[in-house]
């Protein structure tokens, strides 16, 4: 996902505001808070192919060949659908090692070290680190917060939903992917009836996939569906195109719209990664430049995939393997 409007977070009407949760005159909105994030890594192995943005952490313009102009998107050659497949396959690896050690009483951070390692050792590059300088090299979203929770040394508690993205850059592809987490396994009845409705959305954006379908579609398909249960899809976050480069055309929206995205082609390679909420899907951005909660401490949650345009239909390039656990609202 990325910011499809621009930051800045909203400011309730001062005189309608309850002051009791402010900590540093910051209007959290729920429980969670910045924790203190370990030492940021650097990765040097001389074997891993590094983004551009490794090292001074500005992706270079425009899309991954320069002859695409800004509203075309890159159809990939077979060969790179090969590259994409072995990306994703790793993206979806990581993300099962990572849900295996969701537990009460472990870290976040000690959860970034175990993707981190997993991802350094498979001989690719965790595509998150240093991308606009993002500190870590995975995002851990705990219950209000929507999207881009940073790592840190919160303990997971009974009872919090949780959203691990994966992006790995593997051989010069980017392979990305998001799936929820309950921790201590037993989920509330609104966390189950939230996480239930977003997986239930996603699967059917995913599924319209096919050549020649609009794009802007996927949006309406989303929203319809959450509405009618009384949850709202976040719109200040999108899908994208990815390949050689993180993000890319197309932008996917996750609610009504009209983008001139044009329809799918078979080779396409984008994300679906829809937000929703339990009240409100407007964001409040933490003053830490990443972190994004609901504006109202509501839940929120995400899953993520990154799909290929068969001729077909649609490939989940980052599906589950005969390995991957199954959780209750599959
Ligand atoms: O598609 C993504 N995840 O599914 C995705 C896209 C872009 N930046 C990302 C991610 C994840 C982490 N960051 C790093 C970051 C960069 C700027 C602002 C906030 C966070
Ligand atoms: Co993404
Ligand atoms: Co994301
Ligand atoms: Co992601």
């Amino acid at each position: 996902n990325k910011a499809a409007t621009g930051k800045g977070f909203a400011s309730p009407a001062a005189s309608t505001v309850n002051k009791s949760h402010y900590t540093d005159k910051f209007p959290y909105s729920g429980s969670i808070r910045p924790g203190a994030q370990s030492p940021r890594r650097v990765v040097v192995h001389e074997k891993i192919k590094l983004p551009d943005y490794a090292m001074n952490g500005r992706p270079k313009l425009g899309s991954s060949s320069q002859l695409l102009l800004p509203w075309m998107i890159e159809v990939k050659t077979a060969e790179e659908i090969e590259m994409m497949r072995a990306s994703g396959k790793l993206a979806r690896q990581v993300l099962d090692l990572a849900g295996r050690a969701v537990e009460p009483g472990v870290t976040t951070d000690q959860i970034d070290t175990l993707v981190h390692e997993a991802i350094v050792a498979a001989g690719a590059y965790p595509s998150p680190l240093n991308y606009h300088g993002f500190p870590k090299s995975c995002c851990t979203s705990v219950n209000e917060v929507i999207c881009h929770g940073i790592p840190d040394d919160r303990a997971l508690e009974e009872g919090d939903i949780l959203n691990i993205d994966i992006t790995v850059y593997l051989d010069g592809y980017h392979g990305d992917c998001s799936e929820m987490f309950v921790v201590g396994g037993d989920p509330d009845p609104k966390a189950r009836a939230l996480l239930q409705a977003t997986y239930d959305c996603w699967i059917k954006a995913c599924q319209y996939v096919q050549p020649g379908r609009e794009y802007k579609e996927i949006g309406a398909i989303i929203e319809d569906y959450v509405t009618p249960l009384g949850l709202s899809t976040v719109r200040d976050f999108c899908g994208h195109g990815i390949g050689k480069v993180f993000q890319a055309k197309p932008d996917i929206l996750h609610y009504r719209n009209n983008e001139p995205y044009g329809r799918m082609v078979a080779g396409h390679t984008f994300t679906i990664e829809p937000m929703i909420c339990e009240e409100s899907p407007k964001v409040l951005n933490w003053p830490d430049d990443w972190t994004a909660t609901t504006v109202d401490g509501g839940r929120a949650a995400q899953f993520e995939h990154t799909l290929l345009v068969t001729p077909e239909g649609v490939e989940a390039l980052t599906a589950k393997n005969e390995n991957s656990l199954l959780q209750f609202w599959e």
